[in-house]
Formats: C-alpha cells, sequence, structure tokens
C-alpha cells in the first residue's frame, strides 16, 4: 500500500477512508489507528481496482460539503461496491451510499447543525450493539436520505433526521448521518470501534513504535547518503522531527532555527539553550529580523502577510543550504491541521500556514515531514515514546509566523513589543497560577484598536490588549478556557501597569468553531 508509509504494510490490517472534502475527515483514520489498526485518507478518484491491491478490512466515506446531486458532486468507482468488502458512509458518505444504491436523497426541512439527539429503532444493530436506545450525537447536514436503498433497513432516526442510520448486513454496507468521529458523539468510539472489529473483522496490530520504525526506513530510504536540512523552531512538532531524522540519518542532519523578530520575549535564547547539543542535534541560529521586517513593512492583509513569512522562511533555508552545499531536502514539523487549513484538493483554505499554503511555487527542496498525517496530540505521544522530555512534549504550541499573526494589521516594532511583554506577563501569571497545561495554548493579541482611558487623573488613548486562552486536544476545534476572575484580574492589572500604550484588556470568549484560535 502506498501513502503516509510509501512502503510494504501487508503485515498490518487496514481500514481506508474515502476522502470527499470533509474537516474532519483526518480524525476518522486517527480514530481507527487509535484502536490499533491502520488506517490512511485517499482520495475519492481512488479506483476498485487500486482498492484490490491494497486488500484493506474495510472503506469508509467520509462527509463533505458537497450534495450528491450537484453536477460536480464528488463521486467514486461504482465497483467499489462489488469488491465484497464492508463500507460505512459518513454523512455526505451515507447520502452518497444512499444515492447510488437506488434510495433516494433530498434537501432536509431543518437543517441540523451541533448537538442532536437520536434513538436507535432497531436493537439488533451491529452498529450499536450494547449502547443506549437514546443518544447524542453531532450533526451537520442540510440533505438527508429519505428512502433507504433495496436491502437496507432504517436502524436510528432523530427529529429533523428519520433516517439517522441505515444498514444492510448481507452487504455489511452501513450509514450514519452523524459524525462518529467528532468527540461531540456521545458513543462515536464505540460505534467506529463496532464497523472495525465486529463488521470488518480487523486485528488490532498497529501502533505509534510502527509508526515510528516504518518513518525511520523511509527517510532513509529516500535520503540516501544525502544531507537534510531540518526548519527547527523549539516546538514540539519540529523537535520531535528533529530527533526522529537524528535517528534516522544521524549527523546528514542540519537544524536551522530563524530568529525572524516575530519570537516572544527570551524566546530565542531558550531555545538555543533547551536543544542545542541535546538529542545529538546541532543548530545553526539564523538573525533574520531585518529582513522578514522589511519584507513585512506596510502590509496588513493577513493571508498576504503569512505568503510573505512562509516565502522568507524559505529563502532563509535556501541561503544556508548553499553555504552547506549539496542539500535538497527540508524537514518540517508540519502536522494534519496546517495542511487541511491550508486548503486541499477537496477542502477550502481557512488560512495559509507559513509552512504549507505559505510556501513559494518555484521552491528547490523536496519536503520531507513526517508528522503530515498526524494531529499534535499525535505528534506528543511520538515525542513520549521517543523519550523525550515532558516540558518540551506539553509546551505550548507556538505559530511559525509567530507575533506576525498576533499584532492584527500592519507590523510595526511597537506593537510587536507590546504584544512581546504583555505576553510575558499573561505567561508568567498562568504559570504562577499553575493553570499552564491545564490550558492547552495562551496569549495576548493587539487588535490595533485604540480607546479612551483615565489614568492618574490623565486621559489616555491607547491600545487594546486582547487575552486568548483555549482548550482543544488536536487544534481542530477549541474552546475558550475558563481562567478564574482573579488570576484575570492580575494578568489585566499588570499589562496596563507594566506595559506602555496599553489602557484596556478584552478577554476573547469564542470556541472554534465559529472563531479560529490565532486571530489572523
Ligand atoms: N523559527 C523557526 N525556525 C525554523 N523553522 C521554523 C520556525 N518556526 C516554524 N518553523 C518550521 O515550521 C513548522 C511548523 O511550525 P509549527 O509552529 O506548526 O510547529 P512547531 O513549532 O514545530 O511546534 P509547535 O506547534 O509546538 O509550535 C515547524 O515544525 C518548523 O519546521
Ligand atoms: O506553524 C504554524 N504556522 C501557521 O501559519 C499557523 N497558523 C496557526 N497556527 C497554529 O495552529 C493551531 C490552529 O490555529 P487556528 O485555529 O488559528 O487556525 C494553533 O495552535 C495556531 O497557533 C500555525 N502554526
Ligand atoms: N457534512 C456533510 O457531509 C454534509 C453533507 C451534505 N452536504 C449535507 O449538507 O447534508
Ligand atoms: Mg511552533
Amino acid at each position: 500500500m502506498k501513502g503516509l508509509a510509501n512502503l510494504d504494510l501487508s503485515n498490518f490490517d487496514k481500514i481506508i477512508v474515502l476522502d470527499f472534502g470533509s474537516q474532519y475527515n483526518q480524525l476518522i483514520t486517527r480514530r481507527i489507528r487509535e484502536f490499533g489498526v491502520y488506517s490512511e485518507l485517499m482520495s475519492h478518484k481512488t479506483t476498485a481496482e487500486e482498492i484490490k491491491k491494497i486488500n484493506p478490512k474495510g472503506i469508509i466515506f467520509s462527509g463533505g460539503p458537497n450534495s450528491v446531486y450537484d453536477d460536480d458532486a464528488f463521486r467514486i468507482d461504482p465497483e467499489i461496491y462489488k469488491l465484497g468488502i464492508p463500507i460505512l458512509g459518513i454523512c455526505y458518505g451515507m447520502q452518497l451510499m444512499a444515492y447510488n444504491l437506488g434510495g433516494r436523497v433530498e434537501p432536509a426541512d431543518n437543517r441540523e447543525y451541533g448537538h442532536a439527539d437520536i434513538e436507535v429503532t432497531d436493537d439488533q444493530a451491529v452498529m450499536f450493539k450494547g449502547l443506549p436506545a437514546k443518544q447524542t450525537v453531532w450533526m451537520s447536514h442540510g440533505d438527508l436520505v429519505r428512502e433507504v436503498p433495496e436491502g437496507f433497513t432504517e436502524v436510528a432516526t432523530s427529529k429533523n433526521c428519520p433516517i439517522a442510520s441505515m444498514a444492510d448486513n448481507n452487504r455489511k454496507f452501513y450509514g450514519i448521518q452523524f459524525h462518529a468521529e467528532v468527540r461531540n458523539t456521545q458513543y462515536g468510539n464505540e460505534i467506529l470501534k463496532h464497523f472495525a472489529f465486529d463488521v470488518c473483522e480487523a486485528a488490532a496490530n498497529w501502533s505509534m513504535k510502527d509508526f515510528i520504525d516504518i518513518q525511520i526506513e523511509k527517510i532513509r530510504a529516500e535520503v540516501g547518503d544525502r544531507k537534510v536540512l531540518l526548519g527547527l523552531s523549539g516546538g514540539v512538532d519540529s523537535s520531535v522531527v528533529g530527533v526522529l531524522l537524528h535517528k534516522a540519518i544521524g549527523n546528514q542532519l542540519v537544524s536551522i532555527f530563524v530568529d525572524h523578530g516575530l519570537l516572544r520575549k527570551g524566546e530565542a535564547d531558550q531555545v538555543m539553550d533547551s536543544l542545542e547539543g541535546k538529542f545529538g542535534l546541532n543548530i545553526i541560529k539564523v538573525d533574520a529580523q531585518e529582513r522578514f521586517l522589511n519584507k513585512l513593512a506596510g502590509v496588513s492583509d493577513p493571508e498576504k502577510k503569512r505568503k510573505i513569512i512562509g516565502n522568507e522562511f524559505i529563502q532563509v533555508f535556501n541561503d544556508e543550504a548553499q553555504k552547506l552545499d549539496g542539500i535538497d531536502f527540508l524537514a518540517q514539523g508540519t502536522l494534519y491541521t496546517d495542511v487541511i487549513e491550508s486548503g486541499t484538493d477537496t477542502a477550502q483554505t481557512i488560512k495559509s500556514h507559513h509552512n504549507v499554503g505559505g510556501l513559494p511555487e518555484d521552491m528547490h527542496f523536496s519536503l520531507i515531514e513526517p508528522l503530515r498525517s498526524l494531529f499534535k496530540d499525535e505528534a506528543r505521544e511520538l515525542g513520549e515514546k521517543l523519550g523525550m522530555p515532558e516540558d518540551l512534549v506539553w509546551r505550548q504550541p507556538f505559530p511559525g509566523p509567530g507575533l506576525g499573526i498576533r499584532v492584527i494589521g500592519e507590523i510595526t516594532e511597537d506593537k510587536l513589543n507590546i504584544v512581546r511583554d504583555s505576553d510575558l506577563i499573561l505567561r508568567e501569571e498562568i504559570k504562577k497560577a499553575g493553570l499552564d497545561r491545564e490550558i492547552w495554548q495562551y496569549f495576548t493579541v493587539l487588535p490595533g484598536i485604540r480607546s479612551v482611558g483615565v489614568m492618574g487623573d490623565g486621559r489616555t488613548y491607547d491600545y487594546t490588549v486582547g487575552i486568548r486562552a483555549v482548550s482543544s486536544i488536536d487544534g481542530m476545534t477549541a474552546d475558550f478556557s475558563r481562567i478564574p476572575w482573579e488570576v484575570l484580574q492580575k494578568i489585566s492589572v499588570r499589562i496596563v501597569n507594566e506595559v506602555d500604550h496599553v489602557n484596556r484588556i478584552v478577554y476573547d470568549i469564542t470556541s472554534k468553531p465559529p472563531a479560529t484560535i490565532e486571530w489572523e
């Protein structure tokens, strides 16, 4: 089987997920991998012939933004239904299955987004075995299956969706209108497990350890005796990649840490102190403040800023590669979140992550990105398996474009200093309150608005600083953290007193979706 490993995976039972463009499609593969069954996302264009060669135990059709009746809706090779392999359709996947096999799909009277209650009406339904009849699920649809195809029965229902699940036990075809892969679905894991183990009879013979071994083998085969340049930020993802690469190719690895002038206070020294010479990593630190800030001067559009930063990173890597001679590969700690949010053939662009959507089109390096199909918590698990220290593995994420996307609009040195100083105060107080491990990510932003205040009996007209703190697992969805008022008060007082030109503090209380974690 080709793909994530590009190597022989014949030893492992596999369940493949066909991609119809859902933001959550890769969450399905990771749930299945968590059960110990190898899973990978593949194009919906994959043919029945190709699937036969892969020999999966089961196939899952993901959700997606299309309606089955759209002219340009994503379709599949109809021969897939004749392979004798079990299929589970989720949301669009269920609708597609119903449409292809002779059922009827139509727009719903009431769309459903978010929580919904379903009732399992068939107590023999294998997908819901041993689970309570009434359960909460997470829906996101505007169409529904009105009539099931021949051979299927209706097995669950909800108020706005009479056929919330359907089953054909003979052909082993199943459909669920809700998203079992999302954590908000109460028994999502159990339902997916029933598919993997009871329906597909897959064996749980896959683990993160296999992932490490396969990646090391893959890197060695690809790189041979050549050299690899790693963009090392001091963050979790690139450090994990560094340790993995060092295991695979030892001294052929060169790590570059770029100080682009958009780092947090004290960060450059702290990164060098904690990583230089550790885990076999030798790091070249490049001072690139001036070139980044010059390129960004006067630019306020968030997507333009991200692309400038992504491009400049590559220019810096190019310059360093030339000095070192003969470097064809660039390694990055890219995660799946960076990929999906940057937009794919099937998914829309939410924001161009500097390391994916921000890369120049004419880049000369070949990319090595071993974590590209993983989520943050999987990268952390990998770090733990590789024996990396806890404080590094659990460090809060810090985006590559750094404070450049936390100063909203045009970036100036003065504004960067306000974000830097306020961010340091926030970090200190969060740590003092013992919340640093509990809160997934926390930082300050400068929205660029000024408002009137009164300090020492005098009028001020100064900047507002926003506090953003979220809980999350994988960065795909997030909720705002409920920081205690007393802690927020301390932070607010300290920032206004200690940071010049700030007279007001606001707290961001939106989740993702509908907001994102960063403001740009
Ligand atoms: N200052 C930097 N110098 C060199 N490479 C960088 C820098 N910042 C980011 N990168 C590259 O971009 C990739 C993506 O950045 P991202 O912030 O998502 O990951 P990370 O910094 O490794 O981990 P974390 O999410 O914990 O911050 C990094 O893995 C790294 O390869
Ligand atoms: O390396 C990165 N390059 C980027 O361009 C980038 N944009 C967002 N992030 C981080 O990704 C996670 C999700 O962020 P959003 O909810 O803002 O999209 C959060 O952890 C963000 O900090 C980035 N990381
Ligand atoms: N999330 C989905 O898969 C949605 C499928 C389809 N577009 C609907 O709205 O019903
Ligand atoms: Mg980072």
